[in-house]
């Protein structure tokens, strides 16, 4: 039988990506039927209010290929186990509980996921009562933990550190889901399996590289893990570098993880760490029309919080590959629209028979979602009697070419490695460490000025962000 134990099964992530993953494999018949899901937390909930966190996005609107009776079916396998991170009691209890199961489905060699979706403070504690637990707990126990791993360098070498201390490495599995998202592979295939794209993907060819997360999401009913971690820690330190190394890293020797990592983790090297100058933060503050409150107001957050929501920064790259090639990623949250796109700018031809004609340049955009996009911009011939020339995108929509079945979501994808022992879509402690060395400078910087404000739903984070691309002759559009 599988248990999986969800920490911080109260939250906003168990609430939004751990349950409804778990639904999808439910409903596809990827979870053994006795399968049973506990959410565990400190909060009060009553069965009720559980099964509306558990509900909240598995709904026929979300998921309309499901019946009703799928969803109802689903949920009588989750239950919810109030209990203190910080109490070895609490874990006594939760083993007792999860043994009086296992011996009701005479299940003598049992199989647990212990997935840690809590703020990065608790992981060490947790981490070691179910250590402690594990030595009680005959069978086969696995400990997915989720990113920020530590708040910086030095704490994230240290709770790795005592992660393999107590718990052996190959049964833990460190979560980026974006690792998981189909356009991540898909980026892979499309650069390496294509001569057109892999013979210009180099500082020869390539003006600038850009990668954007942008959210309408305020931080609401999260500050209490938000506020102590902000942009930087919450997806510069690893989404937007895990994307970056799907469009800039070598090519792999082999798609095999260790492969992948190899040179995810030489071109996380080759990144200089980041210093103040190449930096812009920003918090957002409330919406013009003054219904949505700003970040400072949120129940939970310091009236003086200077937690940044928008962050825009350049990288430098020394490798032969991207020597001098800007590189821009940026992430928001309260922004006008969500989308998270990759983009590559190829230069201008210097030479040639429209030498002279202004933007002359070739984009290739993958958009991560809303859609699943792959796009071209191409300078094309407007039809006429003359020599017009006009940009046009070619674009290849994965949703429309493809069945939607077979696109597993990011969640869906990570827990059934990990139901599967595979590491395929996880990090390594080394690109963790490398992600860190990236950001440690800048995180809480000395005399650290507060993050320029921006109205909650504007364009594009403050409005400084156009002189920062301006200085460095690039434009955000
Ligand atoms: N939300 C998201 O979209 C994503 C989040 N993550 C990661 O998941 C983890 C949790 O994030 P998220 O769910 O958004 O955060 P939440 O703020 O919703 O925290 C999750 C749960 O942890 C408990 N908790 C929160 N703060 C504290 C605290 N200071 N002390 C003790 N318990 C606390 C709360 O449960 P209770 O009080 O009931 O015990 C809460 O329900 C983070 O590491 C985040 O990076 C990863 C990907 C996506
Ligand atoms: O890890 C996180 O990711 C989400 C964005 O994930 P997505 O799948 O919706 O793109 C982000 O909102 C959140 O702040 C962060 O913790």
């Amino acid at each position: 039988m599988l248990t999986i134990i969800v920490f911080g099964g109260s939250g906003h992530v168990a609430k939004t990506m751990i349950y409804p993953a778990l639904f999808l494999l439910y409903a596809r018949q990827l979870l053994p039927s006795n399968s049973k899901i506990i959410g565990f937390a400190r909060s009060d909930l009553s069965r009720e209010d559980f099964e509306m966190r558990v509900v909240s996005r598995v709904s026929k609107e979300s998921f309309p290929f499901y019946t009703n009776d799928t969803i109802t079916a689903f949920v009588e396998h989750c239950v919810y186990f109030r209990g203190s991170y910080t109490d070895e009691n609490s874990f006594v209890k939760l083993n007792d509980y999860i043994k009086g199961f296992e011996a009701e489905n005479l299940s003598s060699r049992a199989k647990r996921i212990f997935y840690l979706g809590i703020p990065p403070s608790l992981i060490k504690s947790v981490s070691m009562a179910l250590a402690k637990l594990d030595q009680n707990l005959n069978g086969d126990n696995r400990l997915i933990i989720e990113k920020p791993v530590g708040d910086s360098l030095e704490s994230a070498r240290d709770l790795l550190e005592h992660i393999r201390s107590v718990w052996p490495i190959e049964n833990t599995y460190k979560v980026d889901h974006y690792l998981g998202m189909e356009m991540f592979d898909a980026l892979l295939m499309m650069r390496f399996a294509n001569p057109l794209f892999a013979n210009v993907w180099t500082s020869e060819f390539v003006e600038s590289i850009h990668v954007t997360l942008r959210e309408q999401a305020s931080c609401e009913g999260r500050s209490g893990y938000y506020d102590s971690s902000g942009v930087l820690r919450d997806n510069v330190q690893n989404h937007l570098l895990q994307l970056l190394c799907s469009v800039a890293m070598d090519e792999p020797k082999s798609l095999e993880q260790s492969d992948v990592a190899a040179a995810k983790i030489a071109f996380l090297r080759s990144i200089r760490p980041l210093e103040e100058k190449d930096l812009l933060l920003g918090q957002y503050i409330k919406s013009k029309d003054r219904q949505t409150v700003g970040y400072r107001e949120l129940e939970g957050v310091a009236k003086d919080s200077n937690t940044p929501t928008f962050a825009v920064c350049q990288l430098h790259v020394d490798n032969d590959r991207w020597k001098g090639v800007p590189i821009v990623i940026s992430s928001g949250k309260g922004l006008k629209d969500s989308f998270c796109e990759v983009r590559i700018v190829f230069k201008n031809r210097e030479n040639g028979l429209f030498r002279n004609k202004p933007n002359m340049y070739n984009r290739f955009i993958a958009q991560i979602f809303p859609r699943m996009i792959a796009s071209f911009e191409l300078n094309v011939k407007e039809p006429g009697f003359t020599f017009m020339m006009t940009k046009v995108a070619s674009t290849m929509d994965y949703q429309q070419s493809f069945s939607r079945g077979n696109m597993p979501l990011p969640y869906e994808r990570v827990l059934w490695d990990v139901i599967n022992s595979s590491h395929s879509h996880f990090v390594t402690d080394e690109e963790i460490l490398l992600e860190w060395q990236i950001v440690d400078k800048v995180l809480d910087l000395p005399n650290k000025k507060p993050p320029l404000p921006y109205q909650f739903g504007s364009d594009c984070g403050p409005r400084a962000v156009e002189d920062f691309m301006k200085e460095r002759n690039m434009s955000w559009d």
